[in-house]
């Protein structure tokens, strides 16, 4: 069904996901308020948008869950967590994992985790993206077409992170120890590595983490 009329959408469908922008979504739950029932679940992906608010909004004992997904959960590689408001029980828990297990990761979490995820991963893939960007531009820097070179910082990012992380994974390796594996002594990676600490990799990251996560906390104050 497409149809200009969130009412509408919500008397004719039973799981309903709640995904215009956070500062739409006010409005969106007056809209669809009446309509709802003890027999849907509702279900926000807006950042910062707590489910005290999204309860508020709607009628008592309404089944609201938040989740948090990300952009590669597109192509069934994403990372997904999820909290169940006071009302939203094991099968409603059931219904958005079973759903959004097709996506990638999928975990049920503490609400408060849902705003570090968001600056973890949910804004994380846009850090990646600069990370390509980046490789790509220092190759062009260096003489290669930018075309190839975005191309191969593409390839870069598939197979060398999906191997880096899998080798997290399957290790049970803190990723320093693997970094290290990876340093030759006096070789080209410890000579890399080192500018990168010079421009700050690691703490920049972990500012942006700090940045996106403290972004969605004061999104779900306002
Ligand atoms: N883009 C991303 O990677 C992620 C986005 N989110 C969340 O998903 C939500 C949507 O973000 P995007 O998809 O990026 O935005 P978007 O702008 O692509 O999509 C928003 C959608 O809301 C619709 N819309 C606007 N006003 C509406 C209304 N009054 N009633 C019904 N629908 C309405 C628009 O037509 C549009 O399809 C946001 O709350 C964001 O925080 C969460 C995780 C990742
Ligand atoms: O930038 C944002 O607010 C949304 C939430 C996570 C990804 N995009």
């Amino acid at each position: 069904m497409v149809t200009h009329s969130n009412e509408a959408v919500v008397e004719d469908c039973k799981v309903v996901f709640l995904a215009t922008k956070p500062h739409v979504l006010p409005g969106v739950l007056k809209d669809i308020s009446d309509a709802v029932t003890k027999e849907h679940i509702i279900i926000s992906v807006a950042a910062g948008i707590t489910l005290e608010t999204l309860e508020k909004f709607l009628p008592p004992e309404t089944k609201v869950l938040r989740a948090m997904p990300n952009l590669p959960c597109v192509v069934q590689v994403g990372a997904v967590v999820f909290a169940r408001g006071s009302c939203a029980g094991n099968q409603e828990a059931a219904v958005l994992k079973t759903l959004m297990s097709g996506c990638g990761l999928c975990e049920e979490t503490p609400e408060s985790y849902i705003d570090i995820h968001t600056g973890l991963s949910g804004s994380g893939v846009a850090y990646v993206y600069m990370f390509a960007e980046a490789l790509a531009e220092g190759a062009v820097k260096m003489g290669m077409p930018s075309d190839l070179a975005n191309k191969i910082a593409a390839h870069t990012l598939l197979l060398f992170l999906q191997g880096a992380a899998k080798m997290i994974l399957e290790t049970g390796e803190h990723p320093a120890k693997l970094r290290n594996d990876v340093c030759t002594p006096g070789g080209t990676t410890i000579y890399a590595c080192h500018e990168l600490e010079k421009g700050a990799l690691r703490a920049t990251v972990m500012n942006a983490v700090e940045a996106g996560t403290k972004r969605a906390q004061d999104m779900g104050k306002s």
